[in-house]
């Protein structure tokens, strides 16, 4: 049995991971200031409630813990956001990163994995995207994760630390079983709010731009299940903690999809029409972008399992339906 801080653990990704990882027979513990998580997804081991950029209180909590790994989730994560608000993702994300690293080299401890994203590469020429593909973010959000990973990469060299960063393409779906999901207010994410709108929650979806240079003119992403995800997180602080070598590494299913194809399999899975109209581009938004996998596949011997876009909408679907009952009881 290992041990396992995970920051973010309160939000949508961190609390699958903490789930698997508890089911898996580990110790979890989350470190999370509930800024954009919830307590009530805190159900796999303790909270401690802090903000990553208090370094003293991670380096205590890491001295007391002495955790095999940490895993950072901690982060802002909205394209659009970071392109109206910059400086809440560089405080945040990058402040937030260096006092973790600062704190982690101070307690001593080794193992660091860490939430990275295909944002970091922008708009690449060639698809799919390898790990060697260069890096150019087209938006303070990547921008932030590319510090984040050059970080990484200098304390490691530095103090020790060994590191892998974990690019993930588009997170979505939720916990088949019900017990945890993506729950952000507001939603700016398609598939959640593909489902508003079959749901008539919202009046309609709106399409961000149908003239990209994509079959369809809609654009293409990687959609992967957040299960999907979560066991890739053990697989890396599993291969962290045998000794194997730092780096990084991108988690997709290396099959794109555009935004009108998630709107007909919402319909297909629901039943239901889903409302939508074409809108202006959202600023920051790359055409096309698709994971090339051979190279996690090949390390942490890993590949989406979980990630077929009926089994992840009927997933969210249903987690969706479930807090839609959960309101209504409570109103
Ligand atoms: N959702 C995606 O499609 C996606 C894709 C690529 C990468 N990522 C990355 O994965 C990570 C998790 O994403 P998510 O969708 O689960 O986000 P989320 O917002 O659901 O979870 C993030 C959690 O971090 C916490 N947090 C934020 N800032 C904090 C701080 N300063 N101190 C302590 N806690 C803090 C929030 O309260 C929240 O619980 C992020 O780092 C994100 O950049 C997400
Ligand atoms: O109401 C909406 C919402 C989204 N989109 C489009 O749908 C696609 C996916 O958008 P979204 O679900 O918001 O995800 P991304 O902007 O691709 O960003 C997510 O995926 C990134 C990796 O691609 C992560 O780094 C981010 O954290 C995460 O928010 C994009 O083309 C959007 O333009 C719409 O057309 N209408």
């Amino acid at each position: 049995m290992s041990k396992f801080l995970i920051t973010g653990g309160a939000g949508y990704i961190g609390s699958h991971t903490a789930k698997l990882l508890a089911r898996s027979g580990h110790e979890v513990v989350v470190y999370d200031n509930l800024s954009r998580g919830h307590r009530d997804l805190v159900r796999w081991g303790p909270l401690i409630e802090g903000d990553l950029r208090d370094t003293t209180l991670m380096r205590e909590a890491l001295r007391w813990l002495k955790p095999d790994a940490v895993i950072h989730f901690a982060a802002f994560a909205y394209v659009g956001e970071s392109v109206a608000k910059p400086g809440l993702y560089y405080d945040n994300n990058v402040s937030g990163t260096l006092s973790l690293l600062k704190a982690m080299t101070e307690a001593g401890t080794r193992n660091l994995i860490v939430s990275s994203t295909c944002a970091t590469y922008g708009q690449p020429a060639r698809m799919p995207i390898t790990e060697e593909t260069p890096q150019v973010p087209l938006n303070p959000y990547g921008q932030s994760k590319l510090m984040m990973e050059l970080m990484c990469a200098d304390f490691a060299a530095a103090h020790g630390l060994h590191y892998m960063a974990l690019r993930y393409f588009n997170a979505c779906g939720c916990d088949p079983e019900g017990e945890t999901g993506e729950r952000h207010d507001p939603e700016p994410h398609l598939i959640p709010r593909a489902l508003m709108a079959a749901d008539g929650e919202i009046d309609r979806l709106d399409v961000f731009g149908d003239d990209y240079p994509t079959p369809d003119g809609t654009c293409i992403r990687d959609y992967i299940h957040v299960s999907d995800l979560a066991t890739a997180h053990m697989a890396a602080a599993l291969h962290l903690m045998d000794g194997g070598a730092s780096g990084a590494l991108n988690l997709g299913t290396g099959h794109g999809i555009s935004v009108r194809e998630i709107i007909e399999a919402t319909a297909r899975v629901t039943g239901r029409p889903v409302p939508h109209r074409i809108s202006p581009r959202r600023a920051g938004d790359p055409a096309l972008l698709v994971a090339a996998t051979a190279k996690v596949n090949a390390i942490l011997d890993w590949k989406a399992r979980h990630s077929d876009i009926d089994h992840i909408i009927s997933t969210a679907w249903n987690w969706h339906q479930q807090e839609r009952r959960q309101q209504r009881t409570r109103l």
